[in-house]
Order: C-alpha cells, then sequence, then structure tokens
C-alpha cells in the first residue's frame, strides 16, 4: 500500500465537509427509542444498541426500495417541532464531534407534517436545532439545510417555494429523494426551472437506483449543479485491458464541467449500488480526476461517520492525507454557500490543517 494506515482520531481530527447526509438517517439510536416512547411509535426493538442492529441490517438489502423502508422507523418520530429540533441539535453535535467543519443536511418537510405542523414549521424546527447545535460546538461547525421533494409524490414546487423564503435563513438548496426507477428527474422540471429563475442552487439524487438516463435528465434537462451518488456515471466509462480510460460524451460532460459527485460508498454497498468498497466506482472517478466528494448518506442505517468513511477509502485504497484534502476542498467549492464564505474555510480551517501533515 502507497500509504500507512491512519489512526481513527487522527482522521476524526481533520477538519472534514459534509454534502450528502440525510437528518431522517443519522438519528442516535438512544433518541429512537426515547421518542417512539413519547409518541408511542412501535420499533422492531427498544434496546438502542438491537436498534442500531436492525436498522444496519435491514438496511443492507441490497435494494434502494428496501434500503428505503426504515425510514418509516425515523420519520415517524419526527413528527413535533420538539423531536426535530432535538433530532437536528443531536445531529450537529455528532457532527462537530467526527470533525465536520461544514455540513448541509437534508431533510424532505412533507414528510414531516403527519402529526399537523406546517411545512414552514418543519423547517424552522430543524433551523432552530441546528442553531443550538452550531451555539454549542462554539463556531467549530456552520450547518446548512437542503429541502428534499420526494420523487414519488408531487409537491415539487412547493418545497422547492419552500426553498427560496428561507433562502436568508439557513437553506441553501434543493434536492430530490426516494426511488429512482419509475421516478425520472424531469417529472420535477417546473420545480428546477423555478429554482433556476431564482439564482438557486440544486443537487439530484441520480445514477444510485437507476442508470445512465437519470444521470443525463437530471444534468441536461434539469441543470443539477450536483449529483447525489451518481456511481453509474462509469456505465459510460470504457476501461481497457492496460488501464486507460475512454469516456463517453455524458461522462465527458461531468468530467469537464466539474460538476460535484456526492459519493457515498458504505450506503451504495447496501443499496447495491456498488459491489463492495473495493470495487466502488470512486476510485477510478478520482484517479479520472472528477468532482468527486465523500458522504455518509445515513449515518445510522450504514453505522457510519465521515471518519469512518474515509477510514475505509485509507484502508481499501490506500488514501492518506493527500487524497483526504483533496476530496475534503473538492466538496467545499461543491459547497452552495457564497464562494468567500467557501474560500474562507479552505484557506482557513482546511488547508493549513493538511499542511501540517503533508510536509
Ligand atoms: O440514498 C438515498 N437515495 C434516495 N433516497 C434516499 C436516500 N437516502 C435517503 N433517502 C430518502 C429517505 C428519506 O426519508 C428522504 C429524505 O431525507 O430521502
Ligand atoms: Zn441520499
Amino acid at each position: 500500500m502507497e500509504h500507512p494506515v491512519l489512526d481513527a482520531a487522527d482522521i476524526q481530527a481533520a477538519p472534514k465537509v459534509l454534502l450528502h447526509d440525510h437528518l431522517d438517517g443519522g438519528l442516535r439510536p438512544a433518541t429512537i427509542v426515547d421518542l417512539a416512547a413519547a409518541v408511542g411509535h412501535e420499533l422492531p426493538a427498544t434496546d438502542p444498541a438491537e436498534l442500531a442492529t436492525w436498522f444496519a441490517e435491514a438496511a443492507d438489502s441490497g435494494s434502494l426500495e428496501r434500503y428505503l423502508e426504515t425510514f418509516a422507523h425515523t420519520v415517524g418520530v419526527m413528527q413535533t417541532a420538539d423531536a426535530l429540533t432535538r433530532v437536528a441539535r443531536e445531529c450537529v453535535e455528532d457532527l462537530a464531534a467526527d470533525g465536520v467543519v461544514y455540513a448541509e443536511i437534508r431533510y424532505a418537510p412533507e414528510l414531516h407534517v403527519e402529526a399537523g405542523l406546517g411545512l414552514d414549521e418543519v423547517v424552522a424546527a430543524v433551523q432552530q436545532g441546528f442553531e443550538e447545535g452550531m451555539a454549542a460546538a462554539g463556531g467549530r461547525i456552520t450547518v446548512r439545510h437542503l429541502l428534499t421533494a420526494m420523487r414519488q409524490a408531487a409537491s415539487g414546487m412547493e418545497i422547492a417555494g419552500l426553498a427560496i423564503q428561507w433562502r436568508d435563513r439557513g437553506v441553501v438548496g434543493f434536492d430530490i429523494a426516494g426511488p429512482e426507477a419509475g421516478y425520472p428527474p424531469t417529472r420535477f422540471i417546473d420545480a428546477f426551472e423555478y429554482l433556476q429563475r431564482e439564482n438557486s442552487h440544486f443537487t439530484i439524487h441520480a445514477g444510485e437506483g437507476f442508470g445512465l438516463p437519470s444521470i443525463w435528465e437530471a444534468v441536461q434537462w434539469c441543470g443539477a449543479d450536483r449529483l447525489g451518488h451518481g456511481v453509474r456515471i462509469v456505465d459510460d466509462i470504457a476501461v481497457a485491458e492496460d488501464g486507460t480510460a475512454k469516456l463517453g460524451r455524458l461522462a465527458s460532460y461531468v468530467r469537464d464541467k466539474r460538476i460535484p459527485l456526492e459519493m457515498c460508498p458504505s450506503s451504495n454497498v447496501q443499496t447495491g449500488a456498488a459491489p463492495s468498497i473495493a470495487e466502488h466506482p470512486i476510485k477510478l472517478l478520482a484517479s479520472l480526476r472528477f468532482r468527486v466528494t465523500v458522504n455518509t448518506d445515513n449515518r445510522l442505517m450504514s453505522g457510519t461517520s465521515l471518519s469512518k468513511e474515509f477510514g475505509l477509502l485509507n484502508v481499501t485504497f490506500g488514501y492518506g492525507w493527500r487524497e483526504m484534502e483533496w476530496l475534503t476542498v473538492n466538496a467545499m467549492k461543491s459547497a452552495f454557500i457564497p464562494y468567500d464564505e467557501r474560500y474562507r474555510l479552505i484557506t482557513e480551517t482546511i488547508k493549513p490543517w493538511y499542511a501540517e501533515r503533508l510536509v
């Protein structure tokens, strides 16, 4: 291996950037147990450790659709303002403890209105939790929201409108998630066009549970700023026996336009989007200098953290500090906050830390 195995504590201490993490996929198991008891939600296990195992095993299904079924037990306990605020605050605390310095956390407001909350109240409750968490972390982390619309529903325009209403109060973009096969991104074209007219930003889950047509629509019809996962872009790359790669036109476009790929290695193995970490397309795509970023997707379902994902890449591919810095700067460049804020985090927080390890 080119690089030594990095110490887990050092990886944790390194400044990291997280662009793809679902609020309803990152709850602490003990918090789910607490919240479920308060509202009478029935869980598959009531011991936090057993519940954590249940989530990891149930999500490890090889199918995106079955993976998504596990969210019934997180979304089910996130229906009040207090619950949303608590989950959001704990999310920030957990990320700060893991060395994340900037995060964009996504969730679908429309999934949190079952007990009578309005969409606006959902976002307000999450923002309250983010503010509390950031204050507790004493400025070590900045967290912003991405508002997600669910592909199988039809509230794209409403959620895009909500993202615009909240654009100066913590929300920096929009996303679509949920089952990919049968729900092409063009179903939401009105929402994407509206956001473009408003000079806003959006990412689209694409190339995870479905292949190139989904990525092509996301990029060429919808104008996605970033791609959630995007792993199937490898279907447009032919690798010869001598290792040389030939990119098709879509893969070339994605690389040449520096469209960021929000890659989530552990999640991709669980949903069957990648056969294993060792065979994950991130290795090829990074070596071809796509704008690759590393993410967690759902820390609870994958039993992971951003540090653990980097640890896997270190052990599996020999990625060291240089690769970790490149991936982190890639992510920071791809964030939806203003350029001056991104630049400051890169030059004042990220680069100085890695510079000390790269002498
Ligand atoms: O990886 C994913 N692909 C598609 N949809 C996803 C993924 N992870 C979570 N979701 C869904 C389930 C959540 O309830 C929703 C909003 O966060 O987004
Ligand atoms: Zn996701």
